[in-house]
């Protein structure tokens, strides 16, 4: 007999991964979730709602849910009776020299990206630990596993997200509750259109002009071309996390992108943490025609696409 479908909840529908996400678990073909699919600000559902198609009002809703807001969270939570999967993913980058970034704006990433994961989780976790059963999956990024030059505080929530949940897991498998870091590289979506948005629209007070140079002239055509080269699409990092949250026994990390592999290899291999620096500093500053071409290779298609182990 196949069991009741699994309430799923997801932070962040609006756009990107999330959306494919809801979209995807909720025309699952062995219709095994419910989801709900919850986004800030409620005006931005159409996307979500046309993607949906059929499975819109069945097995899947719209909620409203600001991770950033206790009233939000509590309200929506009100309105589930149980949270079997809950998938944090909502999230916000924040890119630039950081003598030029508010302090507000940095406070905005860590309240968006790491204190709204855990307000969700403290919200969920009594139900679960009550029923003994359920998985928390985090967004989290390759830059929660290595540090990339502009990305300072942004890669500081994804690392505080790595260190929080790996923690967690520990005490959480005496309850039969999984938790599983993702750990996507660039994905093209909203996000990356969201920081170039933010990074035209900004001076960057106070930053000298060499810093500015160096973010400008170098960081940004490398990252720019990170992104066309073996940027990845939300349907494919959905379909990851799909595995995961259908496996029955969900791995702590599960990176999406083969592509992006030989950065974090390179942090494995040494783990005085030189290797990885060292080669990240010179792909960028001194040798980036070999980062193009090391881009181009990768983005030819004729590696594997799927990430080992499966
Ligand atoms: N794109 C990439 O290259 C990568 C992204 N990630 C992570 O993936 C996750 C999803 O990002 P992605 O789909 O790419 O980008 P998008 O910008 O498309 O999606 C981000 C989502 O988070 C939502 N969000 C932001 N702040 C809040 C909030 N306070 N409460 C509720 N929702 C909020 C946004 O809503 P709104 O529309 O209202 O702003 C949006 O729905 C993020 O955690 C990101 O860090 C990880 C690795 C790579
Ligand atoms: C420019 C540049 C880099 C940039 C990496 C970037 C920009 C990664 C982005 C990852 C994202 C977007 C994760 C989201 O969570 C490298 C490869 C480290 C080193 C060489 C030069």
């Amino acid at each position: 007999m196949a069991s009741a479908p699994r309430t799923v909840l997801i932070s962040g529908c609006s756009s990107g991964i999330g959306l494919e996400l809801a979209v995807q678990l909720a025309q699952d073909p062995r219709q095994r979730y419910q989801v709900v699919a919850t986004m800030r600000d409620l005006r931005k559902k159409e996307m979500l709602e046309a993607a949906a198609g059929e499975a819109l009002g069945k097995t899947l809703t719209v909620a409203q849910l600001d991770v950033c807001n206790d009233e939000s969270v509590a309200q929506c939570l009100d309105c589930i009776q149980e949270v079997d999967v809950l998938v944090n993913n909502a999230g916000v980058g924040l890119v630039g020299p950081l003598e030029g970034l508010s302090m507000d704006s940095m406070q905005n990433v860590f309240d968006t990206n790491f204190f709204g994961a855990i307000r969700l989780v403290k919200a969920v976790l009594p139900g679960m630990k009550k029923r003994r059963k359920g998985h928390i999956v985090v967004v989290s990024s390759v830059m929660g596993l290595q540090g990339v030059m502009f990305n300072d505080v942004y890669s500081a929530s994804k690392f505080a997200l790595e260190g929080f949940f790996e923690s967690l897991a520990i005490q959480l498998l005496q309850f039969n509750i999984f938790i599983s870091l993702v750990e996507p590289g660039p994905v093209v979506t909203d996000f990356e259109g969201k920081l170039m948005a933010q990074v035209s629209a900004a001076e960057f007070p106070g930053t000298d002009p060499e810093t500015l140079a160096y973010f400008r002239d170098f960081y940004l055509p490398g990252s720019r071309e990170l992104f066309r080269s073996v940027g990845q699409s939300p349907k494919d990092v959905a379909q990851a996390i799909a595995k995961v949250i259908g496996s029955t026994r969900p791995p702590l990390r599960k990176q999406t992108n083969v592509r992006y592999l030989p950065l974090p290899a390179l942090k494995a291999l040494d783990p005085s943490g030189s290797l990885y620096v060292r080669t990240a500093h010179s792909l960028l500053f001194r040798w980036p025609r070999l980062l193009h071409l090391g881009l181009r290779c990768l983005a030819c298609g004729c590696l594997p696409a799927r990430v080992w182990p499966r």
